[in-house]
């Protein structure tokens, strides 16, 4: 079943002669379970497509539907809720919060957002990444990898059906990059989640189920 999808997507900034196509035109379907990876150069229109698919931007034209639900029929309180509690973001900086410890970074969007704390389902979540026995340490005493999994663990304690992330692994080295991807591979299987990924890199693409080429703001077909 298609849980995400772009019609003609089209987000251009600024005027002319200054205008800039970040994305011209992206028509995508991306199927429940997927693990999708997004591929192109600096500039080439990923993060603005990261972003229209999360809503967390609006489009110049065209629309993002996630299950049939056009994400420009929300208000932006509507888009808000429906953003957290359908979509889970990982970035490149991990945002944690440094004076708390793990556990709390892990559920504090939750506590934010009034809902119930799922404390099986969330120790289940640090096995899973492998920092269980990092729940009372402060994020400055993990490694980057292990940062990346606690934003990995806190993305996912809501239960998103989606999973956005936007280079996830771009401040890690390249062992523990694959270690990264292969963690969110696991935990979309096991939590039944589908997974947008930025990268630069093919090599991690190759781990993902399917890889969508941008290039100045249009998907190109690669055989
Ligand atoms: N807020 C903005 N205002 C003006 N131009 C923008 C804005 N955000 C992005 N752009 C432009 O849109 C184009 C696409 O940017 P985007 O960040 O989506 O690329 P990207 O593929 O994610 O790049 P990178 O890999 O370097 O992060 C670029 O030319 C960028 O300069």
């Amino acid at each position: 079943m298609c849980i995400l999808k772009t019609k003609n997507l089209k987000k251009y900034y600024g005027t002319a002669p200054n205008l800039v196509k970040a994305l011209d035109g992206v028509d995508i379907e991306i199927y429940e379970g997927e693990f999708v990876a997004i591929v192109g150069t600096s500039g080439s229109g990923k993060s603005t497509l990261l972003h229209m698919l999360g809503g967390l931007d609006y489009p110049t034209s065209g629309y993002v539907a996630v299950r049939d639900k056009e994400l420009s029929d929300f208000n932006e309180n509507e888009l808000t809720i429906f953003r957290r509690r359908n979509i889970g973001f990982v970035f490149q900086n991990y945002n944690l919060l440094p004076i708390i410890n793990v556990y709390e970074n892990v559920v504090l969007p939750l506590e934010l957002d009034g809902s119930h704390i799922d404390t099986d389902f969330v120790e289940d979540i640090l096995k899973t990444l492998g920092i269980g026995d990092k729940r009372y340490n402060k994020p400055n005493q993990l490694s980057g990898g292990q940062q990346q999994r606690v934003a990995i663990a806190r993305a996912l304690a809501a239960k998103p059906s989606i999973i956005l992330a936007d280079e996830p692994t771009g401040n890690l080295d390249s062992k523990t990059s694959s270690e990264v991807v292969g963690l969110l591979k696991t935990t979309g299987r096991k939590f039944n989640q589908t997974i947008v990924m930025i990268t630069h890199n093919e090599a991690l693409a190759q781990l993902c189920d399917r890889i969508i080429h941008i290039e100045d703001g249009r998907i190109i077909e690669r055989r």
